[in-house]
């Protein structure tokens, strides 16, 4: 689904002229289907864009398309059901959100919160479960019961049961080791080639770098710049500002261009980077 971001400001403070804005004149085009990577420091407001989006947060001023539905600051909360199905978010640590006393009910919860029926929901939740990595012998066991990994799991199979076209993550890795971290990144992955679009805020360079197809960069509530993220990665004025940090492979590469090679533009995966270092050898 295609989300479109029309001068959206929000101002959590709307009494108090000065108060930094959450959001400030935000224009930006999220592509249907595609893979895009919200990033930025702390507090730069990529939390306040993606609550946006299933209308979580209204704006104070300028609106959102998310598909052909519109929100604005007159959008009310009744009737939010069919976007909140369509726009499944992912929080930061979703495990907090997990309450039922089995992973199933767990995963059913949310579909049945959409009205689809128990039996369907069960359904779901056995597929689900399986989607994320899990054995569905976890489905009759407490949530609590569960590694920190395996809750992050099946909290993500309940965002997952309902379908949602729009998947948003809100770094749905911290905190977990870089196996867990290569597994969940890879899913999403998936769910985007079977024709999902993929929204995550992260502050993991080389996740943007492996797994993004766009890039958005916030700063002081402002966009200040979207690309692929190879154009954002050797955007010399962002890393002259010091507004973001580059993947490991490009500060690898800089390194390396202090000496022995000379990169037109910096790699910023591993295998970018080895591909270049081996033509560059073979002095092609
Ligand atoms: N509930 C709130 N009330 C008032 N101000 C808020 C609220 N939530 C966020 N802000 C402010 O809005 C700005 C943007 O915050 P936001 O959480 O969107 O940033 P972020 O980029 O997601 O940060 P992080 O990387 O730490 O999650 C910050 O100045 C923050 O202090």
């Amino acid at each position: 689904m295609e989300i479109i971001f029309k001068h959206v400001t929000h101002a959590y403070e709307a009494n108090n002229p000065l108060a930094a804005l959450g959001l400030d004149d935000v224009s930006v085009d999220i592509k249907d289907k595609k893979f895009t990577a919200i990033i930025g420091k702390t507090g730069s407001g990529k939390s306040t864009l993606v609550r946006h989006i299933n209308a979580l947060l209204k704006p104070t001023d300028g609106t959102i398309m998310v598909g052909d539905r519109e929100i604005n600051a007159e959008t009310n909360n009744k009737n939010l059901k069919p976007l909140r199905k369509n726009v499944g978010m992912v929080f930061q640590f979703p495990e907090s959100q997990l309450f039922e006393d089995t992973v199933e009910k767990d995963i059913m919860f949310g579909p049945m919160n959409f009205g689809v029926s128990e039996e369907d929901a069960k359904t779901a939740a056995h597929d689900m479960i399986k989607l994320v990595g899990l054995d569905e012998k976890y489905l009759s066991k407490s949530p609590f019961d569960l590694s920190g990994g395996q809750m992050r799991r099946v909290a993500i199979a309940g965002v997952l049961a309902t379908h949602p076209e729009t998947i948003i993550l809100d770094e749905p890795t911290a905190g977990l080791d870089p196996v867990g971290r290569k597994e969940i990144m890879d899913l999403f992955k998936n769910l985007q080639s079977e024709g999902r679009t993929i929204i995550l805020i992260t502050h993991n360079m080389d996740d943007v770098a492996n797994y993004a197809d766009e890039v958005v960069v916030m700063h002081d509530g402002k966009k200040i710049a979207e690309g692929t993220p190879m154009e954002v990665f050797n955007n010399q004025k962002l890393l002259t500002d010091d507004v973001l940090t580059l993947p490991q492979s490009a500060v690898f590469a800089q390194k390396l261009a202090q000496k022995y090679f000379k990169f037109d533009q910096l790699p910023i995966t591993i295998s970018d980077l080895s591909t270049e270092i081996k033509r560059q050898l073979n002095g092609d």
